[in-house]
């Protein structure tokens, strides 16, 4: 069988080897919407409501550990370019795309279908990735795709305006948390990372994910859903679906914001379900440390009565301690946690 599900054609019933095991499928019920994810509007926050919105969104990623973002700053226009490229590139002939095929997490630019495992695990998970890494542009933009053939120039101006907005959400994080001006530049949020899932429909969406619940690892994370829904985040112990909303940017805080902020913000559980009718493409946009850089509570939000939770590390340790715990949050932080003295 193809590998990348985006080469299959008319897919009538689920194949064997991507039904769960019973007790890890989705199951037949319908998840009830998120109806109060917290919206910032951006536009205020260059005003005179910039302190409000400044403590929405610590609110929010105390609370709720994700938000959506209105009047971001990227045009709808790039916006909707940007998914009917990655529409496109997923329905490239599957020659083209072989190019990119690799399971190597180091490979820069790199198309797969389900995890880095895929040969080893005992089930697949409902996707294909696409995933580069974007800046500073000019050192990657040659190793992506050509085709189609606007990929570069959209793409490009989508990841240096994302990369600008997602700047602004960490710098309002940055004053709403207290810390010196410039915390989150430079080493703390080097790497971007482009990842593009596509999920063609799927036959029986009780029986499988798009992608298995996780916590992200790196600092912050942005998603830009296209109409189809498939989003869940864990909320009070209950999967709840986020509703695509055309002109809204999803933020999650990732497990350094979580230590950086001395647990005080929450990056939530989240997953995806399928679709029966419809194919789903979402971009994520995440910012990673560099791999050295040292990841500690910031010293402005600990002291006596409320001492550091985590130890300081490296980017590289926590990522390698991430995966060693099968990409289990709460397991790895562990290994960070400070012990009570
Ligand atoms: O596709 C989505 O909506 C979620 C993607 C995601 O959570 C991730 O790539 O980490
Ligand atoms: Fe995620």
């Amino acid at each position: 069988m193809e590998v990348l599900m985006s080469n299959w054609s008319d897919v009538q019933s689920m194949p064997e080897s991507y039904v769960f095991p019973p007790d890890k499928r989705p199951g037949k019920h319908i998840f009830p919407d998120c109806k109060d994810i917290p919206t910032i509007d951006l536009d205020k926050a260059e005003g005179l409501n910039r302190a409000e919105i400044i403590q929405q969104i610590i609110k929010a990623s105390q609370e709720f550990g994700f938000f959506q973002v209105i009047n971001h700053g990227v045009s709808e226009n790039l916006m909707e370019d940007t998914i009917s490229v990655f529409q496109e590139f997923f329905g490239m002939p599957a020659e083209y795309k072989a190019s990119f095929y690799s399971n190597d997490i180091n490979q820069s630019c790199r198309i797969y279908s389900s995890t880095l495992n895929y040969h080893k695990e005992d089930f697949h998970y409902w996707r294909d990735n696409f995933t580069h890494r974007c800046h500073p542009l000019e050192d990657h933009i040659q190793s992506w795709p050509e085709k189609p053939p606007r990929y570069r120039e959209v793409i490009g101006i989508y990841c240096v305006e994302v990369r600008k907005f997602l700047l602004r959400i960490l710098d309002l994080i940055r004053e709403g948390l207290g810390l010196e001006s410039g915390y989150f530049e430079d080493e703390l949020s080097k790497i971007q990372l482009l990842s593009v899932n596509h999920h063609i429909p799927c036959p029986d969406p009780s029986l499988t994910l798009g992608m298995p619940e996780h916590c992200d690892p790196n600092l912050i994370s942005m998603l830009h859903q296209c109409a189809v829904p498939g989003l869940q985040v864990l909320k009070d112990g209950q999967w709840l679906g986020v509703e695509p909303q055309p002109d809204a940017f999803i933020v999650i805080p990732g497990l350094q914001l979580k230590v950086i902020s001395n647990d005080l913000f929450t990056s939530p559980k989240h997953r995806v379900i399928t679709h029966t009718k419809e194919a789903r493409t979402t971009i994520g946009t995440f910012l990673i440390p560099s791999s050295d850089v040292s990841i500690e509570p910031a010293r402005a939000l600990f002291d006596t009565g409320n001492p550091p939770v985590y130890r300081a590390f490296t980017y590289k340790e926590f990522f390698s301690t991430f995966t060693s715990k099968g990409c289990d949050a709460a397991n790895a932080l562990g290994c960070f946690k400070k012990k009570l003295e």
